[in-house]
């Protein structure tokens, strides 16, 4: 269990963090989803101890994690996947892991294994390591304890659309045996896949959070009538505010009666009228943090 309570962390004047709460539960993946500069990097630093908030709390399993006795046998952190020693070989990190810990090391050959790193792979440097493998390596060494509790940044980054496929199936798997993860990530479709609950962030502050299911089923409607720009007049008549979609629909924060009716009292053709599903919540996802990598790349 991950509880993170009212969480802020200013650097100078800019708040990167802003009152952020939410929990994982064990046997859930939570997706922390946000663009660049949202906030997730420094909301995971501060579950780990890693940056001290200015105010607000986080506790894993009710402890601060800087208080956990072994924490890597508690909860699998992988936060940058280039922070291990360029020079080691993947198994001379993962067996010193393993002393450090008091892991037997016979599990690190199982770890490699378990993340698909042969052993010309384990024999090599970690400098010579693409990304996707120090992805690999990293989410080794974060399993070796066999903690009950994963924590892992942007971990798909480097990895081929196989790989994110395979880490899926792993995650999925360790949270189906009561497993608690978080994970980030600054693609919808990368979480949306695997969580079963999202925390969405944008500009330090939680937009939206719930259950994945319940999220998408309120996220809207679809509606796309044989003239667009009526149809634009009809709802803001109706009071409903729309977002368009890439291929000419408009996305409306209503049910499909409410915008039916607007359509319908200003005779509108309509050529679809859906649930809007995860599109919906990838116009949501898109509203919701619009603007924030634009200020945080002027920044
Ligand atoms: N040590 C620091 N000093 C000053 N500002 C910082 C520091 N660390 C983070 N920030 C700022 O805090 C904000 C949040 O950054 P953070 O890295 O947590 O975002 P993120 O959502 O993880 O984004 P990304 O996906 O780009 O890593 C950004 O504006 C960033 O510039």
């Amino acid at each position: 269990m991950i509880t993170v309570e009212n969480l802020s962390k200013r650097y100078g004047p800019h708040p990167a963090v802003d009152d952020v709460s939410f929990t994982c539960t064990p046997g859930t993946v939570t997706g922390f989803l946000g663009p660049n500069g949202a906030g997730k990097s420094t909301t995971m630093r501060m579950i780990c101890g890693l940056t001290p908030p200015t105010s607000g709390s986080a506790t894993v399993d009710g402890v601060p994690y800087r208080r956990l006795g072994n924490p890597g046998r508690r909860v699998g952190v992988l936060l940058d996947a280039s922070a291990q020693h360029a020079g080691r070989t993947g198994r001379e990190v993962l067996t010193l892991a393993a002393l450090t810990m008091g892991v037997d090391t016979r599990r690190v050959d199982e770890s490699l294994e378990r993340v698909g790193l042969n052993r010309a792979a384990a024999k090599r440097r970690v400098k010579a390591y693409s990304l996707g493998m120090r992805q690999r390596l990293g989410l080794a060494y974060a399993l070796l304890g066999d903690p009950g509790i994963l924590i892992l940044d942007e971990p798909a980054n480097g990895l081929d659309p196989e790989g994110i496929f395979w880490m899926r199936g792993l995650l999925r798997d360790f949270a189906d045996r009561g497993g608690t993860v978080l994970l980030s990530s600054h693609l919808l479709r990368e979480v949306e896949a695997v969580a079963d609950r999202l925390v969405v962030i944008g500009g330090g502050r939680v937009v939206a959070q719930g259950d994945k299911a319940e999220l998408l089923a309120s996220s809207g409607t679809v509606v796309r009538a044989l003239d667009a720009g009526a149809l634009g007049v009809a709802l803001r008549r109706a009071g409903l505010s729309g977002a368009a979609t890439t291929d000419g629909g408009v996305v409306v924060q209503a049910d499909a009666e409410t915008v039916g009716r607007a359509a319908a009292d200003a005779g509108l053709v309509l050529l679809e009228l859906r649930p809007a599903g995860s599109s919906g919540l990838e116009n949501l996802f898109l509203t919701l943090t619009a603007g924030e990598s634009a200020k945080e790349a002027a920044r």
